[in-house]
């Protein structure tokens, strides 16, 4: 079966400061992938150099069989869309909801756009009421929710997630992952998402790679991770911590 998601020995290079070492992995179509490890482990560089967002030094990366350039071209974005951890910054403070989600149909060309729009904002349970709002007038989960729409509104077939919850509280942190879950079944889409919090990526992943210091430390299925089955030292630290993290929370 064609990997949805292929990457092999990718390196990052920021000047002399190389944050990724030759990572590799392969993500199945249909699968979510986790991405975990301590801040500044390249969970987010590895996010941002297969969207083109970060200065690729080595390897290769193909989407559903398909080699990257150097550049993503259009029809990259359609089937590779990613959302950012700070629903503040990634939607434009000027423009209406019903702009921010017109604007990528526009830049492919669709007609349809009354329709996907509608349809779009049913899909993350906000509604047409929510199309001539401002993003200053949604709370932070109505935010992550418009961001979700305008991934979904191309109809990829890939998302990267990048900590889409960690800047909400706890309660509307469940329903946005809720809604995740939801819209990964019902399109059948391939997820790799980043997360510090262990157990959402045990509750949303199938496997996940834990990584330290810009390489791959191993690769796990959810499962071990939450029976503990785990071999390397560093990610039963992690564990140690997250457990100690929920006992004093
Ligand atoms: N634009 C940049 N310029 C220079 N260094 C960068 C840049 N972006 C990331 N880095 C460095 O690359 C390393 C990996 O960063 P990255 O954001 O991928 O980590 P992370 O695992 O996602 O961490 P966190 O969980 O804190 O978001 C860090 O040391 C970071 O300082």
């Amino acid at each position: 079966m064609t990997s949805a998601l292929s990457i092999d020995k990718l390196r990052v290079a920021f000047d002399e400061f190389v944050a990724l070492k030759d990572v590799s992995l392969e993500v199945k179509p249909g699968e979510s992938f986790g991405l975990v490890g301590e801040s500044g482990s390249g969970k987010s560089t590895l996010l941002r150099a297969v969207a083109g967002l970060a200065p690729v030094t080595g390897g290769k990366v193909e989407v559903n069989g398909k080699p990257l350039g150097a550049k993503r071209d259009k029809a990259f974005y359609r089937q590779v869309q990613m959302v950012f951890q700070d629903p503040y910054g990634s939607l434009h403070p000027r423009q209406t909801v019903d702009r921010l989600l017109l604007e990528p149909l526009d830049i492919h060309g669709f007609d349809d756009t009354e329709r996907r729009i509608v349809r779009a904002l049913d899909e993350v349970g906000l509604g047409s009421s929510f199309r001539f709002r401002y993003s200053h007038q949604l709370s932070g989960g109505q935010r992550q929710r418009v961001a979700i729409a305008r991934a979904l509104i191309l109809e990829p077939s890939i998302l990267l997630l990048d900590e889409p919850t960690s800047a909400l509280d706890a309660s509307v942190q469940a329903e946005v992952l809720n809604l995740l879950e939801q819209v990964r079944a019902a399109r059948k889409l391939t997820f790799v998402m980043v997360s510090h919090d262990l157990a959402v990526v045990t509750h949303m992943c199938d496997r996940l790679m834990v990584m330290q210091h810009g390489r791959e430390v191993e690769l796990l299925s959810s499962a071990d991770l939450a029976a503990r089955k785990v071999n390397q030292d560093y990610t039963r630290s992690l564990l140690t911590a997250s457990e100690g993290y929920r006992r004093s929370a």
